[in-house]
């Protein structure tokens, strides 16, 4: 096991989904399941899921891999999807990118059916909508994403599916898979409907002995021929086209599935425990930022007295959100509006954060952030463009989002403009560790916004 084990830790490192970019990771094996039904078709295919935990980091993340293995001489993948070699003559291939995998992955999500492995255990749980049992192309999307998405198409005129094989597993509910679905059995029309997903049983890596259930693999509807937010935005952004009355329809969309969200799962009030957790994960943070991006440091004062003025007011009822709200976040489609996806919370929060009620208007604080995106990632790409033009872009953007908000919601956003700051800035802390991990050019987009939001807080 430990050539297997070397073989995935040479190879994860360059994966867009890896944490801890920039260390290689320190693996320990936990457990692995089967797919017994791959082998059946393609005798020349095994199809082992990897459970791995990176010890190195803090906590520890447990990562989700799903391999072919494949004899050296029989493998005509792209070698960009080739893992290595754990032993001569053996070649492992990234799951996704295999239709020995795909294909019994797709049967697990609409047929039902289960994966097995001596300490793991996988099981398909396919919703109505999964009826379609036609042949499919399998594609996996790419970009720049957290999990890895494949794309079923029918080619017979069945609904397509998106897929999503969640990278990093933690136990209980993943929220992408339980907020999506109740949305959509109450008839949101804001969400894509759900088709499966795969839930399993593994070790439990915080005790010895004893182990938890959770999720390793959710489907919806894949809505063709669209575009996300971000993309409409930037378009828009470039051509110096107008785009507030698209944001105010997108505000408008994030009121009804606030609204929607208080009523399926329970609200409660802010109590002092609530605002001590939240302000320490808004300290933490700036630590950590401070640590990673020494510019945010001279401004540390600064910051503090902007998180300082929010915890002294009223804060409001506390509900489950979506967590990581932002333009690449939402779906336009045509006839139907704005459609939200990817419900998993912010990647770098602990899974016992993001599945708890929160502000909501930490959705609006993130999405606010995003046309500020949009503005510093055309300064970058332009950067002989008058900013003020690009800012006046962004400022009706933002100011169209907050119009349909508070139109739909009847909240009064400016009556939390101390708080929504706070939560802007925190988000722009948040993106600027989030840049300098991931896309380090990026960086001077959050750092801008943090110096805007402590000099003009609300
Ligand atoms: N149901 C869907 N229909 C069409 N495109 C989708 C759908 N779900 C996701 N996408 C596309 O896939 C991208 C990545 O999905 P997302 O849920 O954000 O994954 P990740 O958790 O890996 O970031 C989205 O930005 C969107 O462009
Ligand atoms: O991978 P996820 O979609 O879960 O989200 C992560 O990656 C996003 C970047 O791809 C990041 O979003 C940041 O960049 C967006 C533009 O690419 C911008 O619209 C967002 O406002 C900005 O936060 C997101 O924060 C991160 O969690």
């Amino acid at each position: 096991m430990d050539s297997t084990l070397a073989c995935l830790a040479a190879w994860m490192p360059r994966q867009r989904w890896y944490a801890a970019k920039g260390r290689l990771p320190s693996l320990r094996l936990v457990a692995w399941w089967d797919l017994p039904s791959a082998e059946a078709t393609d005798p020349d295919a095994r199809v082992r899921t990897f459970l791995v935990a990176d010890e190195g980091t803090m906590p520890t993340v447990l990562y989700q891999i799903p391999v072919v293995s494949r004899a050296t001489a029989t493998v005509d993948q792209d070698p960009d999807h080739i893992i290595g070699s754990p032993e001569p003559g053996t070649t492992f291939i990234d799951g996704p990118f295999d239709s020995a995998y795909t294909s019994s992955l797709l049967s697990l999500l609409t047929r039902g059916g289960q994966g097995k492995g001596p300490t793991a255990h996988a099981w398909g749980v396919p919703t109505p909508v999964a009826v379609h049992d036609g042949p499919r192309t399998a594609q996996v999307l790419t970009g720049e994403q957290s999990n890895t998405s494949v794309i079923f198409a029918a080619t017979d005129g069945g609904i397509p599916i998106i897929c999503k094989i969640f990278r990093q597993l933690h136990p209980g509910v993943n929220p992408d898979i339980e907020l999506p679905t109740a949305l959509a059995d109450a008839g949101s029309s804001h969400v894509p409907r759900a088709v499966g997903s795969v839930d399993g049983s593994w070790p439990d890596i915080s005790t010895s002995g004893g182990s938890v259930q959770g999720s390793f693999a959710f489907a919806q509807e894949f809505l063709p021929g669209v575009e996300d937010a971000w993309r409409v935005a930037l378009r828009a952004a470039a051509g110096g086209d107008d785009f507030r009355d698209a944001a105010r329809e997108l505000g408008a969309a994030t009121a009804d599935v606030h609204l929607s969200l208080a009523e399926l799962f329970a609200t409660r009030t802010t109590e002092s425990a609530d605002r001590e957790s939240t302000a320490a994960t808004w300290r933490r943070r700036l630590a950590i930022a401070i640590a990673e991006v020494p510019a945010i440091a001279e401004r540390r004062e600064a910051i503090e007295a902007v998180y300082a003025h929010a915890d002294s007011l009223e804060w409001p009822l506390l509900q489950r959100i979506h967590g990581d709200y932002h333009l690449g976040q939402v779906l336009h489609v045509r006839g139907r509006g704005w459609v939200l996806v990817d419900f998993e919370g912010e990647p770098l929060r602990p899974m016992s954060e993001r599945t708890r009620p929160d502000l909501a208007l930490r959705d609006v604080a993130g999405m606010l952030r995003s046309f500020d995106y949009v503005a510093g990632s055309i300064r970058l790409d332009h950067p002989t463009r008058p900013p003020e033009a690009v800012r006046e872009w962004a400022r009706a953007a933002r100011q169209g989002f907050i119009e349909g908000y508070v139109e739909r919601s009847g909240v009064d956003l400016r009556a939390h403009g101390p708080l929504l700051a706070a939560l802007e800035l925190d988000k722009a802390v948040y993106e600027a560790i989030y840049e300098a991990r991931n896309r380090p050019t990026w960086v001077t987009i959050p750092l801008r916004g943090i110096h805007r939001l402590v000099d003009r807080p609300s």
